[in-house]
């Protein structure tokens, strides 16, 4: 995703602002000619529901745009004719309210309605400081600063983790060049060359996690290097399955990896807007909605990790929205976070046990805007893959990537683009955890995850179908580009060195492929990318072998 600068972010949330304003100074003028509509008797006793309405929108928006007083006086104006709606909303005696409004007349609430006017021309400047444009690794590979005193041990570490994807860069101990960090994911460093200069800089270091390559086990050596911000302690790098593990746990907890989705629906469009550039600019994939009518189709096509939702939306009313997604189980677990300018906490709680999980009071801070999202959609991504990927792998498990197929299969047939699936298998693995042991065998199993997930697209699906066999998809991807990916892959994969028992072993795999495509269902395609597999299997094993049914 397109990372924008902070003055760009501060642009478009100036000319938002300038659009507030100048809806703002219309609304104003329409709300005393409301008002004076309904004293004359031009305008029906109904028409104080409408100007509460306004009011309350306007308290809760106007603050986000930079207008604080704006908004603290639309709320004291808004309170005062709150009792007044909530009766005609109840039907009270209409004369009974026409006496009370005449008395708030008295009080001076025209002339103070028509004073919100002066509070439109004083704004606070717009500011993006909270605006920090993060590094874009997606589709990019990982970048490890290595700095390792062993020059055999170096180039081991370098080939072995260019196969899994990686670029490793070098860094001498007697040259600390602190702009070398620029971009680097991640540090593995000798804890020799912590010992002097090396450990004040590398304690400079915040957020890149640093593995450490030390064979010292006693409690103080140990604690320093921790109290120096070291993450993980590996002694044997040259374990090249076992030193990528534990890179790619580090970089999954990572901050780069803090996105997420986030779907919000809010029927003032300015506000709308100003959400979404917030939150998109703080790295969120973001879909705003001012319809609340069409949430249920938006909902199934973006797939949102957490969903933000005023309270008040036109004729539709936030917490019944939420109910009425609660009957559908796919969004059971769906966070919904109500933005709303209800202050009673009373009715806060009356919200959140209609279907709510979260409330933020609006006007909401846009930092605290982006904060709050961000956390939230972590919580949920993680909650998200305890439930769909499997503990060892990280990849998802067997049903998820069934349904993740079915949807592939559903959409190049909808489309008209080609899309391969493939089966894979380690061989003989029965063997391995034989005379190796099932520790060794699982770190295998991870080590082939591991080079299918950076190897292959972030939007290939990749799933440990069962023990020690794979699936994986490739959307519009054409069955002999599939079949060359997966070549290289295997070959990739037998030259990985894994170490057991004190000696080293390599490991091979096979593979069914088949077109999706060119199936009736993805079901089909599955069984002729498996059926390929175990010919593959009866052919020697390690290699690929193309599935050759296709539909007539
Ligand atoms: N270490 C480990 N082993 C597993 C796991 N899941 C399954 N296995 C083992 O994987 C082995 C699979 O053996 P087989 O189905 O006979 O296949 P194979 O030995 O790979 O032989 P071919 O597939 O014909 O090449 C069994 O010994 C399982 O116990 C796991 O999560 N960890």
């Amino acid at each position: 995703m397109p990372q924008s600068s902070s003055s760009e972010v501060q642009k478009r949330l100036e000319i938002l602002r300038y659009r507030f304003q100048d809806k703002t100074i219309r609304e104003i003028d329409d709300l005393v000619a409301s008002v004076l509509g309904v004293s004359q008797g031009s305008e029906a006793i109904g028409k104080l529901v409408n100007i509460y309405q306004q009011l309350h929108r306007l308290a809760g928006s106007a603050g986000t745009f930079g207008f604080a007083r704006l908004g603290a006086q639309a709320r004291k104006l808004e309170m005062a004719i709150k009792p007044l709606a909530d009766q005609v909303t109840a039907d009270a005696d209409n004369e009974h309210v026409r006496l009370q409004f005449q008395q708030l007349l008295k009080r001076g609430f025209e002339s103070d309605l028509a004073g919100l006017g002066h509070f439109v021309e004083e704004a606070e400047p717009v500011s993006a400081k909270w605006h920090q444009p993060r590094p874009a690794r997606a589709g990019n590979p990982p970048v490890l600063l290595l700095m390792e005193p062993d020059p055999h041990l170096t180039r081991q570490i370098l080939r072995g983790l260019a196969l899994y994807g990686y670029q490793v860069r070098l860094l001498s101990a007697d040259e600390p060049r602190p702009d070398i960090l620029h971009g680097v994911d991640l540090i593995m460093i000798r804890d020799s060359l912590l010992q002097n200069k090396m450990a004040r800089w590398l304690t400079e270091l915040h957020g890149i996690p640093v593995i450490c390559f030390s064979n010292a086990y006693e409690f103080t050596t140990r604690y320093h290097l921790a109290s120096l911000g070291v993450d993980a302690c590996i002694d044997e790098p040259h374990d090249i399955p076992v030193l990528a593990d534990r890179v790619e746990q580090l970089l999954s907890e990572g901050p780069t990896t803090l996105t997420g989705r986030v779907m919000i629906v809010d029927d003032d469009r300015e506000l709308l807007e100003h959400y979404r550039v917030v939150l998109t600019s703080g790295g969120l994939q973001v879909q705003a909605l001012d319809d609340p009518a069409s949430l249920l189709a938006a909902l199934s096509e973006f797939r949102p990790d957490i969903l933000l939702m005023d309270v008040q939306m036109g004729p539709y009313d936030g917490p019944t929205l939420a109910r009425m997604l609660r009957f559908q189980s796919e969004w059971l677990s769906l966070p919904i976070i109500f933005l709303s300018s209800e202050e009673d906490q009373n009715r806060q709680f009356d919200v959140l046990a209609r279907g709510g999980d979260d409330f933020v009071t609006k006007p909401v801070a846009d930092e605290f805007l982006l904060r709050t999202a961000r956390i939230r959609c972590y919580r949920a991504r993680q909650l998200g893959k305890l439930v769909a990927l499997d503990g060892l792998t990280g990849l998802l498990k067997h049903a998820f990537a069934k349904t993740e197929l079915n949807r592939e299969y559903a959409r190049c047939i909808r489309n008209g683009h080609s899309s391969a699936v493939a089966m894979l298998d380690l061989d003989n693995f029965k063997q391995i955890n034989d005379t190796y042991g099932h520790q060794t065998g699982d770190m295998v199993i991870k080590a082939l995850s591991n080079l299918l997930r950076h190897r292959l697209r972030n939007t290939d699906i990749i799933g440990r179908y069962g023990g020690e066999e794979f699936v994986v998809v490739l959307p519009e991807c054409e069955l002999d580009k599939a079949v060359g990916v997966l070549e290289t892959l295997s070959q990739d994969f037998s030259r990985l060195a894994f170490t057991g028992d004190g000696s080293e072993f390599s490991v091979t795999f096979s593979a069914g492929v088949a077109a999706l495509n060119t199936y009736e269902s993805g079901e089909q395609a599955i069984e002729a990318a498996d059926r390929a597999l175990y010919q593959r299997k009866r052919a020697g094993r390690d290699g690929i072998t193309v599935a050759t049914a296709v539909l007539s």
